[in-house]
C-alpha cells in the first residue's frame, strides 16, 4: 500500500482550514506550510483564496517566495484557488501597490472582475470538456484575461475564463472548498498519481 500524500496548504492568509479538511476527507494528509523548509517532501500544494497582496507580502517577508516557486517550476502539482490563482499568474492587470505574483502559470488575471464581496455567488459550472459540472462559490474573484500557450481552459462562468491548468499547475477563480465541491482536489490527487506512476 502506498502512504497518503501529503499535500501542503500555504497557510499564511486566508481561507486554509477548509482546503486541510477536504484534502483529508479524500484520503490526503494536509501540511499546513508557513516555512520554506516545510515544502520538504510534499506531493502537492494548494494555495488558497483570500487577499493576493497581503499572502505576496508574507511570501517574501518568510522567505518563501523563491522555495516556493522553484517547487512548483520544478513539477510539483499545485492548485491555486481565487488568490492563490492570482499568485500564480505571470501577470496581474490591477495589481495592488508594489504586488508580485511567482509568475509560474502563463496567464494574465484581473481582480475583482465579478463585483464586490456583496456580489458573491455560488453557481454550477461546466469543467473540462466531458460533461462534468462542478459547484463554485465567487468571492471578490479574478477572472482570466489572457492565456498563454499550454494553457487549458478548464471552466467559464459568464464568458470569462476561471478555471485553467499548465502541466502539473491548476488555478481557478473560485471556491470549491467552500461548497463542498471535491472534483477540483480530486483532479489535483490524480495528478500526484500520475507523478507516481499510479492510476488515478
Ligand atoms: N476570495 C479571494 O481569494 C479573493 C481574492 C482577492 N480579490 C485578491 O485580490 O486577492
Amino acid at each position: 500500500m502506498t502512504s497518503a500524500p501529503r499535500v501542503g496548504v500555504l497557510a499564511l492568509q486566508g481561507g486554509v482550514a477548509e482546503h486541510a479538511s477536504m484534502l483529508r476527507e479524500l484520503g490526503a494528509e494536509p501540511v499546513l506550510v508557513k516555512t520554506a523548509e516545510q515544502l520538504t517532501g510534499l506531493d502537492a500544494i494548494v494555495l488558497p483564496g483570500g487577499e493576493s497582496s497581503t499572502m505576496d507580502r508574507l511570501l517574501r517577508l518568510f522567505g518563501l517566495r523563491d522555495p516556493l516557486r522553484d517547487a512548483v517550476l520544478g513539477g510539483l502539482p499545485t492548485l491555486g484557488t481565487c488568490a492563490g490563482l492570482i499568485l500564480l499568474a505571470s501577470g496581474i492587470e490591477d495589481p495592488a501597490p508594489g504586488q508580485q505574483s511567482l509568475e509560474v502559470l502563463d496567464v494574465t488575471v484581473a481582480r475583482n472582475a465579478f463585483g464586490p464581496q456583496t456580489a458573491s455567488e455560488e453557481v454550477t459550472l461546466a469543467w473540462g470538456g466531458g460533461g462534468d459540472v462542478v459547484r463554485a462559490a465567487f468571492i471578490r474573484a479574478p477572472a482570466v484575461t489572457r492565456t498563454g500557450e499550454g494553457v487549458e481552459v478548464l471552466a467559464r462562468h459568464r464568458g470569462e475564463v476561471v478555471a485553467v491548468a499548465s502541466g502539473a499547475v491548476v488555478g481557478i477563480s473560485f471556491h470549491p472548498e467552500l461548497t463542498g465541491e471535491t472534483a477540483v482536489h480530486r483532479h489535483l490527487l490524480s495528478l500526484v498519481a500520475a507523478r507516481r506512476g499510479l492510476p488515478a
